[in-house]
């Protein structure tokens, strides 16, 4: 069944994790150069790769002698400027040494979250791909500060695949895939080579927190595939140590773990609300429009607005809350918090009086609203 499917494969994201490239010395010269062949093997077959490579904070702390996880934020983002041009090296080295050209792009979270960003973003991947270069995509460590960043490569590298049309995300890693338990602290732990949805349970057994080189670890990685799956597309999960893993999986050897997509997938707009705008406050609503948009499919309206919290412009996500303060959908926001305040628990018909203006009926429109539920948008 994968064999069939790889092969109708035109377009793959590729994430590379810190471990894979590198340890507690710096970058593993050799490794990259093995990982380049692979992947140039690959587009020589016609196959078109983004890559997501982390690596740039082992590369530089290596360089300034600082061993374990820098401490502080400066640290690693000094780490990661003296690092991520050291990467790129190693990259076009390998491309080049089999004629291809390999490109940088570094994302902040609100590249993406920011919709004239995002198009921008994506006319540019489109415009390397189609001049065969191959992008190679990071977070711009040294830039990036908490609301604005996307965490970990996992979740960078799945937000990458609803930025352009992908087929499938690979993410090589320092194990062979998803195991029943973390395969380090448990020898008799097994492989689960297919996963057909993403299941508490599933997301369990992947554990916490990453290693020392790592960021996520496991649980970012199954989470990383659960929403690409929600986005129509699977996830291959394979170990980027073991030389050939790329090309044998290419070739459809079952190794590693297959996260099957969604079979309902999320329309693009709600996938791109749901995970990659960050929600920049909260509204309260009434019981009655808690339910109008959870069991009616009906817009959010200023009458059922009990209250707001946080600072939010025009066009931001908010998260929505009931009365006890739980969250249960996500939304895009056709008023700012100003506005809000004046007209919220008001009819409809009260928005213009209240205003002078008004931009519509719905502060949020159906369209730009994500169920939880529906969306699992648990975590940002
Ligand atoms: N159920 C599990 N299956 C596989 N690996 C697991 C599991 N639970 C925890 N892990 C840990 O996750 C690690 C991979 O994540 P991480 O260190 O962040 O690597 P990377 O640098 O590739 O992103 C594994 O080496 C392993 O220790
Ligand atoms: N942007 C960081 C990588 C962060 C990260 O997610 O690392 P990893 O868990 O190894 O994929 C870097 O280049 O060092």
């Amino acid at each position: 069944m994968r064999q069939n499917f790889l092969k109708r494969v035109r377009r793959a994201v590729i994430k590379i994790g810190s471990n894979v490239i590198s340890d507690d010395t710096g970058l593993l010269l050799p490794r990259i150069a093995v990982i380049c062949d692979e992947v140039c093997r690959l587009r020589a077959q016609g196959l078109e790769v983004i890559l997501v490579s982390s690596g740039a904070v082992s590369a530089g702390k290596g360089v300034l002698g600082i061993s374990g996880r820098p401490q502080t934020i400066p640290l690693k983002q000094a780490a990661a400027a003296i690092g991520q041009p050291r990467l790129m090296r190693a990259y076009k080295e390998g491309f080049q040494a089999h004629g291809y050209l390999a490109a940088q792009i570094l994302l902040t979270r609100d590249d993406l979250a920011n919709r004239r960003r995002y198009l921008n973003a994506r006319n540019t991947l489109v415009t390397l791909l189609d001049f065969g270069v191959t992008p190679i995509i990071n977070e711009n460590d040294t830039v990036v500060v908490e609301e604005i960043r996307f965490g970990d490569n996992d979740n960078l590298s799945a937000m990458v695949t609803s930025l352009l049309e992908v087929d499938l995300l690979v993410i090589l890693s320092d194990v062979d895939g998803l195991y029943d338990r973390n395969p380090q602290e448990h020898p008799e732990a097994r492989l689960i080579p297919l996963v057909e949805r993403v299941t508490d349970q599933i997301q369990a057994m992947a554990g916490g927190e990453g290693s020392v080189l790592g960021t996520g670890g496991m649980a970012s990685k199954v989470k990383a595939a659960r929403r690409a799956s929600l986005n129509g597309i699977g996830t291959l999960i394979i170990n980027g140590r073991t030389p050939q893993t790329l090309g044998r999986a290419f070739a459809g050897e079952e190794i590693g773990t297959y996260f099957l997509p969604a079979r309902d997938r999320m329309a693009a707009k709600k996938h791109w609300i749901a995970f990659t705008k960050k929600p920049r406050g909260k509204v309260f609503v009434d019981d009655g429009a808690r339910r109008a948009l959870l069991e009616n499919g009906k817009s959010l309206l200023p009458s059922g607005i009990t209250g707001v919290e946080g600072r939010f412009e025009r066009g931001d996500s908010v998260r929505l809350c009931d009365p006890a303060g739980n969250e249960f959908a996500k939304g895009v926001i056709g008023y700012n918090l100003t506005e809000l305040l004046r007209i919220m628990g008001k009819k409809t018909s009260e928005i213009e009086a209240s205003l002078g203006y008004k931009y519509g009926d719905e502060v949020i429109h159906r369209d730009n609203l994500v169920i939880s539920s529906a969306s699992e948008t648990d975590e940002d």
